[in-house]
């Protein structure tokens, strides 16, 4: 059984359909990345998995529980993390402080809190630290890391509440193209190492390429293509998407 099935969801603004009945699965331990250009729909599919809108129609089902109508707190505690363009981290606190404050969280002790956060989960958020390459920084304030550490640090956070799928929107926005491999490559090692799903919205064709197991291609609200690489390069539909033109990505 796939981990996520989505079966023919819909989502319209007024007169613009920006899901129209589009269905996948996803199974346990894939990197999956989601394409299109700007106006696509990438945005609102994400919003409609993680509960933040109600589809119009359809089905959301996470291991075979339906999602949708579910409260978006509800959904993460099922198991659907998600990490956000704009930075989560608190800039003053140390990145180790900011791991402890998310399993403080995650543990329900926030209100417990008669101690310095720094009492709680040491070793559980150096773990974490150790896996994503950040735990000799795990004492600099976040807000002096540079850009890609913080990212990092953000996909420890999200890996703290061990989620079984992580939607992940443009991780690697604002980034140099070495650290955009660099952070995909660890999210891949991530998917593998935890048989973690994971759905990712990127730009860089490169990246996605290079490092997913399978891509989908949305168009004005369609999935018009759903592939490995191979066959999202040759697909017509996908490269008059992009190209307007019979242009592959290679010569683009
Ligand atoms: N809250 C909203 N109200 C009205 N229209 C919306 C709303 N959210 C999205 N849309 C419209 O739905 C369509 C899909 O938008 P969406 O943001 O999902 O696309 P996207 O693929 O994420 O684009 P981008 O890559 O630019 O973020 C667009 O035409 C957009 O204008």
């Amino acid at each position: 059984m796939s981990l996520l099935k989505v079966e023919h969801i819909a989502k319209s603004f007024g007169g613009v359909k920006a899901i129209n009945d589009v269905s996948f699965e996803l199974p346990k331990g894939q990197l999956l990345a989601l394409l299109g250009p700007n106006g696509a729909g990438k945005s609102t599919c994400f919003n409609m998995l993680n509960g933040q809108l109600r589809p119009d129609s359809g089905s959301i089902k996470l291991e075979g529980v339906e999602l949708v109508g579910k409260h978006p707190r509800q959904i993460w505690r099922a198991g659907v993390g998600r990490t956000f363009q704009i930075s989560a981290t608190f800039g003053s606190l140390t990145v180790l402080e900011n791991l402890q404050m998310v399993l403080l969280s995650r543990y329900k002790k926030l209100n417990r809190w008669w101690k310095p956060v720094t009492h709680y989960f040491q070793e559980e958020a150096m773990v974490l630290l150790d896996q994503v390459g950040m735990a000799d920084q795990a004492d600099r304030a976040c807000s002096v890391l540079a850009y890609g550490d913080v990212k990092r640090v953000e996909l420890a956070m999200a890996l703290a509440h061990e989620p079984t799928l992580l939607l992940m929107d443009e991780p690697t926005a604002g980034m140099a193209p070495r650290e955009r491999n660099q952070l995909i490559a660890l999210v891949k090692k991530m998917v593998v190492d935890r048989n973690l799903s994971v759905l990712f919205t990127e730009h860089s064709m490169d990246v996605v390429f290079e490092h997913a197991d399978r891509m989908m291609v949305f168009a004005r609200g369609e999935l018009i293509a759903d592939g490995d690489s191979d066959m999202i390069r040759n697909d017509a539909r996908v490269r008059e998407v992009y190209f307007g033109s019979g242009k592959s990505f290679e010569a683009a």
